[in-house]
């Protein structure tokens, strides 16, 4: 579909950030983001995506390049955006003496059409921690509260930065059904995340972005599809390699075997998996512990941020749509 049919909420044009000392952290990204779309950005470590949000946000001005909120420049523009947008910081920072209560209606006034209070906190699971002061909630209560401050104003479009950080898997899980039910509900939302299966379950589309450049980017199947298919089991006693078909006739591009245990890598699972069946049956074999899957998004970061690091020239800047 042509981009220009969609609305882009986000867009971000050949974006730079050079801290004072000189360091580049993020050093030309283009990408957009539309409405109602989840769009994560991923990284290693230092990778430049809080650099990016906070340019989104408009807490700093960029060095170099464009971005546009809503339309606006969220810096110069802020009073056309901010009112829009709902901000989920990495620390919330909030008086440790309040109650959870007390800070959601602390921030309530200061935003204009606040949903009501009690609301947005049972939306986020804390309806029954409404008296607890914040320094008395666990760090991922205090992540819950984060987000639904983010979500007093029933912001357009939302930015989350690392939201599951701490949470148990159940408070992930339930983090990520709220997110899903406000993409659903036309939300546009960008997150920054350490963990690839969110990134996977959650986004429309991302970006990896290693070392302040985009390193892939696509929905999260388009990202992973470069990568290959694994198939492993356990041959059996008397059974050895060599008694497989040829692995080049059954599609296979690379194999490991760990005592019994063998792995194969197929960009042809299917035909990859039929075949190795066919054999096993007619050789009358049973193949234990097998497992055929493909390519998890974790492969394809890995894969990527290795590479990445061992390029030697730069990859361009390139306008990364799905
Ligand atoms: N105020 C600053 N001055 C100088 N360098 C900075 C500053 N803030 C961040 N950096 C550097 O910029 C790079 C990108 O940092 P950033 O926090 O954007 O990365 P990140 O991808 O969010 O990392 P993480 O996943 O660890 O949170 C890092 O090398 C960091 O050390």
């Amino acid at each position: 579909m042509d981009n220009d049919e969609h609305e882009h909420v986000i867009e971000v044009t050949d974006l730079q950030r050079v801290y004072g000392g000189g360091f580049e952290a993020v050093r030309g990204i283009t990408f957009h983001v539309d409405r109602g779309e989840v769009f994560a950005l991923l990284g290693t470590n230092g990778a430049g995506k809080t650099s990016t949000v906070e340019l989104l946000e408009g807490l700093a001005a960029p060095t170099g390049g464009r971005v546009r909120v809503l339309g606006h420049d969220p810096r110069t523009e802020r009073a056309a955006v901010r009112p829009r947008t709902g901000v989920m910081l990495q620390e919330g920072g909030f008086p440790s003496e309040l109650t959870v209560a007390e800070t959601a209606r602390m921030w309530a006034g200061c935003v204009s059409g606040a949903r009501p209070t009690g609301e947005v906190l049972a939306r986020v699971g804390l309806g029954r921690r409404t008296d607890v002061r914040v320094k008395q909630l666990s760090g991922g209560e205090r992540r819950r509260l984060d987000l639904a401050l983010a979500l007093l104003g029933d912001p357009e479009v939302l930015f989350l930065d690392e939201p599951t950080t701490g949470l148990d898997a159940e408070g992930r899980r339930e983090t990520w059904e709220l997110v899903r039910a406000l993409s659903e509900g036309g939300t546009t939302v960008l997150l920054t995340t350490h963990y690839l299966e969110e990134a996977e379950g959650l986004a429309d589309r991302l970006a990896i972005l290693h070392e302040g450049r985009i390193a892939a980017a696509g929905t999260p199947a388009e990202v992973t599809a470069a990568q290959p298919s694994r198939i492993s089991f356990e041959l059996p006693d008397g059974y050895f390699l060599g008694d497989l078909p040829p692995l080049a006739a059954l599609g296979v591009c690379g194999h490991e075997a760990d005592g019994r245990v063998v792995r194969l890598r197929t960009h042809e699972l299917q035909r990859t998996a039929t075949e190795l069946l066919l054999w096993a049956r007619r050789t009358g074999l049973e193949l234990r512990g097998l497992d055929a899957r493909s390519a998890s998004l974790e492969e394809a970061f890995l894969t990527i941020a290795r590479e990445a690091s061992t390029a030697q020239e730069p990859t361009r800047t390139q306008e990364y749509a799905a």
